[in-house]
């Protein structure tokens, strides 16, 4: 069984995450997941904090000289920005006095529409919206790319890899049937802003966020992540709730802002014949059981069937929009605008890296399952017999 937790607010001293259930034997370093999260970080249309404000990664157990040790794995993700807001956030103020005279940060009485604000006030009895925002924030997914970060290096030891790139950022989208990127073709944000993998679409998507920054405008958009190199029967038919894709769009709704998930062609699927919809199954030169195309993106019956997984995701417009919507200020009952003080553009390239975290999640938790082991090694034995018993070609069928 792989579980795991986050914890921490967006301005607090830091963000933590554990996973546990990971075998013995995967090799972590603290500059891998310093790596995915400068990944995350950035990107084209990212607003001012992620400019100034660093992560700082310190893992806190379960790893010893750069390979894990079978235990809970814990990371800290600190946040170099607290020492502005000890004051506001502190969660342990040393004596009655000093919390009596803690500065309260102006209250934000006026909830954004389209952000957890207002519902999560009502929900949990506050006068103001501090309180929700710092855990409905998305830095909390900066926890997530680390945790996501273990996972990956679980399953790239298994040779599962996975990748992801922007597919839409507004109206922009890549044109169908361009290139996808392969298995290490990992997109930098220095090599591309917006990780698209398409240059002309990339640079019709910098136009885009150009065009909303300067209108007061925010925009969303669609990732897609990719993971190659999956055995057949991740997953299970026999209860909805094993179902890979199930626990794949769960997954991926679970990231802040995503209102949409596709796995393969599906909704393009809807609209198409049956003779066009599905992926025939064939025989190569070699005798290999193959399929002549990839529309169901990886899975039938909620389980892999040993091709590429394709899933994507959709990420509505950032709800902190500069030209403040209408809202209502709590304080007075009267109309008002929304809170705004600075916010992201589109943080769709960064969406994309916790995408791909949450996949690689769901993939080692689905592994773990299927294969077990207590080490790496024993994972890729019971890999190996598996992968060895099923039938790959048509002569060993019901052989
Ligand atoms: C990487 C990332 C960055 C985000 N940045 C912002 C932001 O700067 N301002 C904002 O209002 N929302 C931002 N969001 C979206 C909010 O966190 C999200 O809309 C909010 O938590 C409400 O949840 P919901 O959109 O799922 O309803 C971001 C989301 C992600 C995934
Ligand atoms: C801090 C991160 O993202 C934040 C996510 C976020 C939100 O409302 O979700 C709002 C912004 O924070 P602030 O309101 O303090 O400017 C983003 O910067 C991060 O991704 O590390």
């Amino acid at each position: 069984m792989l579980r795991w937790l986050t914890a921490g607010e967006s301005h607090g001293p830091a963000l933590v995450g554990i996973i546990e259930g990971v075998p013995a034997g995967v090799e972590l370093t603290g500059t891998d997941i310093q790596d995915a999260l400068a990944r995350r970080r950035l990107g084209y249309g990212r607003g001012a904090r992620m400019k100034f404000e660093q992560d700082v990664v310190t893992i806190l157990g379960g790893v010893r000289h750069g390979l894990t040790q079978g235990g809970p794995v814990a990371i800290q993700v600190g946040n170099t920005e607290w020492p502005k807001w000890e004051q506001i956030m502190s969660a342990d103020p040393v004596d009655p006095q000093e919390l009596a005279g803690l500065a309260r940060s102006a209250p934000l009485t006026r909830p954004r529409p389209g952000h957890a604000d207002f519902t999560g006030m009502q929900k949990y009895g506050f006068d103001e919206a501090r309180p929700v925002l710092e855990r409905a924030s998305a830095r909390e997914t900066a926890t997530r790319v680390a945790l996501g970060t273990v996972a990956g290096n679980f399953l790239r030891a298994l040779g599962i890899e996975l990748v992801s790139h922007t597919v839409a950022v507004g109206r922009v989208a890549v044109p169908e049937g361009s290139p996808v990127p392969g298995p290490g073709d990992v997109i930098a944000l220095d090599e591309d802003p917006l990780r698209c993998f398409e240059a002309e679409t990339s640079l019709a998507m910098v136009q885009e966020v150009d065009a909303a920054h300067k209108e007061g405008e925010t925009l969303g958009g669609v990732v897609e992540v990719l993971a190659y190199g999956l055995p057949p029967g991740l997953g299970s038919y026999v209860h909805w709730d094993r179902r890979l894709d199930a626990r794949l769009a769960a997954a991926l709704m679970g990231i802040q802002a995503i209102k949409g998930v596709e796995v393969g062609d599906g909704f393009a699927t809807a609209a198409r014949r049956g003779s066009e919809a599905h992926d025939e199954i064939l025989r190569d030169e070699a005798g290999t059981i193959i399929r002549a195309s990839n529309r169901a993106g990886g899975i039938e019956g909620g389980m892999s069937i040993g091709d590429t997984l394709r899933v994507k995701a959709a990420m509505k417009p950032i709800a902190t929009v500069p030209r403040a919507l209408q809202t209502i200020d709590v304080s007075t009952g009267e109309a008002a605008k929304a809170h705004h003080q600075r916010s992201d553009v589109c943080a769709v390239p960064a969406a994309g890296v916790v995408a791909e975290a949450m996949v690689a999640l769901v993939l080692a938790e689905a592994v773990v399952e299927k294969f077990g082991g207590d080490s790496v090694a024993e994972t890729q034995r019971n890999l190996r017999s598996y992968l060895s018993a099923i039938p790959q070609s048509l002569d060993t069928i019901g052989s």
